[in-house]
């Protein structure tokens, strides 16, 4: 039984002018159906709220950007989840919706909780459907788009394959309104960027465009995740990314399987509490090929930022690059006492660090 997480951008889901596409919404569905109906748990992260709302009420001032996000994502949200309540109940499934904000991925607490939702869902049959709670996220603490929110979750639920859906045939290797610009179909694990290619554009209705979505990809296929980008819009899209190789989209090869806390660790670069800085002989430690390191109070040179223990902190070197981040075993003033001296125990574990490869 594999874990599928399937993220439905907003211009899958609209039509151009706006309106929510129903046929399309159904086919999906009858899709998800019957991936379920082999046995293969499904996990939605559908966008799509705004959008929604967008064509069900009309401003009656001039709203500013953060009104007419609650305003539209709170009418809309409720059509969006009724519609797909109705879809489910035809094939006799159930689904639940999941609101959530970039702060429930913050504290390890929040993080094990949200968890434990989405598999008590799954348990029950239930297919969840999990959107960005809009109407109280503020600007500043907001997922850059649903792409960044389909990565979060694709790492907690451990899944097997992210698939991306979007109004477009995967990545493209230059501005896909150029003729000459080809899909990429394979990305090796190897390539760590792909800045250089995707232009900053996005669709009428999306949010973070392709940079966020190749920039996610990556981050979870490096975490064992395989990633794919496809074209939501052509007909048995997600059934035959499954079953046939051959199809258009861009398919990003997953690297080694990384554990659980190191994956929320990788993903929680936002939520660190200070900073230690680390000598050039433990950076060679950290990075060297052949061994697990953990990070030892005699490789620290400075910390900054007022931490508990268990709080998460950057590692950087000395140089000012930064390397990496994760959950320190000391409290700031506790490691303030013990760097640079041998025989202590290490301030941050090799099983709660990720390192920036
Ligand atoms: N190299 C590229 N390959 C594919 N799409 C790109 C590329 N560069 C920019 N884009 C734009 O990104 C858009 C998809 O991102 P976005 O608008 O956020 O969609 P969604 O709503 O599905 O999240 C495409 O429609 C395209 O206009
Ligand atoms: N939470 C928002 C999602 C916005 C968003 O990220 O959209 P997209 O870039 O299409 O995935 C909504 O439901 O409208």
């Amino acid at each position: 039984m594999k874990t599928i997480v399937v993220k439905i951008g907003s211009n899958v889901l609209t039509r151009n002018d706006g309106s929510l596409d129903g046929t399309r919404m159904s086919a999906i569905v009858d899709q998800v159906a019957a991936i379920r109906k082999r046995g293969d748990r499904v996990v939605l992260v559908s966008s799509g709220a705004v959008a929604a709302g967008r064509n069900e009420v009309r401003a009656r001032y001039a709203l500013d950007t953060v009104s007419a996000r609650q305003l539209y994502s709170t009418v809309g949200q409720a059509k969006l989840i009724n519609r797909y309540y109705e879809l489910f109940r035809d094939y006799g499934m159930t689904c639940g919706q999941v609101l959530t904000t970039k702060e429930g991925f913050g504290s390890r607490t929040h993080y094990l909780n949200q968890r434990h939702c989405i598999e008590v869902l799954l348990m029950h049959d239930v297919i969840p459907i999990i959107n960005e709670n809009d109407a109280v996220s503020v600007t500043e603490l907001m997922f850059t788009d649903n792409d960044e929110l389909s990565g979060l979750v694709a790492a907690m639920v451990d899944a097997d394959m992210l698939i991306i859906l979007s109004n477009i045939d995967g990545i493209y290797n230059g501005n896909p309104a150029d003729p000459t610009s080809e899909v990429i179909r394979v990305v090796e694990p190897s390539v760590k960027d792909l800045s250089d290619v995707v232009v900053a554009g996005k669709s009428s209705f999306g949010r973070g465009g392709m940079l966020t979505k190749s920039r996610i990809a990556l981050q979870a296929a490096s975490e064992g995740i395989e990633v794919v980008v496809a074209n939501g819009k052509r007909d048995d899209i997600l059934l035959s990314v499954l079953d046939d190789p051959d199809t258009l989209c861009t398919r990003i090869l997953p690297g080694e399987h990384v554990n659980g806390v190191k994956k929320w660790i990788a993903h929680s670069g936002d939520f660190t509490k200070g900073e230690l800085y680390i000598n050039d002989g433990a950076e060679r430690t950290l990075f060297s090929p052949d061994h697990a390191a953990s990070l030892l109070p005699v490789g620290i040179e400075e910390v900054s930022g007022n931490f508990r223990k268990g709080d998460l902190v950057d590692v950087i070197s000395s140089r000012g690059g930064h390397l990496g981040v994760g959950c320190c075993e000391y409290s700031s003033s506790e490691l303030k006492e013990v760097i640079g001296k041998k025989g202590m125990r290490p301030a941050i574990h090799y099983d709660y660090l990720h390192l920036d490869l």
